[in-house]
């Protein structure tokens, strides 16, 4: 008989900072961030197929079937253990793509967490990290499932008490390729590395994006909302863009920002907030 597990998060994040400070042999940078959780994302729903079969039900614009990181998951947890089980999987997709709010990553994620449940494969937080580092660097984070201090390309993470706070995110309306930011001549990879013991746990604007100032001379929308956003505070890209934010402690006045955001009008913005949490909503599915 099928099992079904519906209404399923996955949470987006934020690079609260990032600081590229190398870049190894086969090309891929090294970085060193901090990854917070927000409550705000995809949701995803799983029913069991007797059959092996991974289906995605829901259309995706822009994301065929067969290369969904949803599904490429899936196969992966698939051909990695002994299971005969399949899988339909819906989801309502609310992150844009290349929007450095990591939501393939995250869709990722939560697609090795709820079938490696669903199928009894028994794999251990561990080695579901290191299945999902295969699907991408963001992945084995939000199966690490709290916020973090990351290094190497993202994959050695610590835990990291960050600020509670509401976010506002500005999402500009273009998607930024990271590939393209990664490779643009003018980035910085030199940047001299931080302790995690540096990083403040009560108060926010820690560090720099090193992504931005190429991601800004790219690709201007993120400019705009940048400038508009920084008259409320420290406003920042997260991950290799194109989304924006800005931090605020008290919820009203991240409610405030939002309407200002609304009233600009023309702009081709999406903006919404979002609470910070410390822990993955699906974390209690793995042991600890
Ligand atoms: C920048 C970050 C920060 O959290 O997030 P996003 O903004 O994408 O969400 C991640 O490191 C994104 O990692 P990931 O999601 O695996 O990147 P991919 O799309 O696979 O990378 C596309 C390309 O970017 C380059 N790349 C990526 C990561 C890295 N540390 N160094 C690189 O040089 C590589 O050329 C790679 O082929
Ligand atoms: N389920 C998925 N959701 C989003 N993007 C996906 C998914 N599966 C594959 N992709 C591909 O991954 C790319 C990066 O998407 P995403 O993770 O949302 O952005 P970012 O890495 O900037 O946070 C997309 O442009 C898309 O081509």
């Amino acid at each position: 008989m099928a099992r079904t597990l519906n209404n399923c998060p996955a949470p987006a994040k934020l690079n609260l900072f990032l600081h590229v400070t190398g870049r190894r042999a086969d090309g891929y940078h090294l970085l060193q961030t901090a990854f917070q959780l927000l409550d705000h994302g995809d949701m995803l729903h799983f029913s069991t197929r007797d059959d092996g079969r991974i289906r995605r039900t829901t259309e995706v614009d822009g994301v065929p079937e067969a290369s969904d990181l949803i599904v490429r998951a899936a196969r992966l947890l698939q051909a990695k253990s002994s299971t005969r089980l399949g899988a339909d999987i819906a989801i309502d997709k609310r992150l844009p793509m290349g929007g450095g709010l990591g939501g393939g990553s995250s869709d990722a994620a939560t697609t090795l967490i709820v079938l490696n449940h669903l199928w009894q494969t028994g794999f251990d937080r561990t080695e579901l990290m290191q299945l999902g580092l295969q699907l991408g660097a963001d992945v084995p984070f939000f199966i690490f499932g709290q916020n973090a201090f990351a290094e190497g390309v993202g994959e050695a993470l610590a835990p990291l008490a960050t600020p509670e706070c509401w976010y506002v995110v500005i999402e500009p309306g273009v998607a930024a390729p990271t590939a393209a930011i990664f490779s643009d001549p003018e980035l910085t990879r030199d940047t001299k590395p931080v302790r995690i013991t540096d990083f403040p746990e009560a108060s926010t604007g820690f560090g720099k994006n090193d992504l931005q100032v190429v991601a800004t001379r790219l690709f201007p929308p993120i400019a705009e909302a940048l400038k508009w956003l920084r008259q409320f505070g420290d406003a920042r890209m997260t991950g290799s863009g194109a989304c924006v934010f800005c931090a605020f402690f008290q919820e009203h006045e991240a409610e405030q920002v939002l309407q200002a955001v609304r009233s600009t009008g023309s702009r081709n913005w999406k903006a919404w907030k979002a609470k910070s949490i410390e822990r993955h909503p699906l974390s209690n599915l793995l042991g600890s």
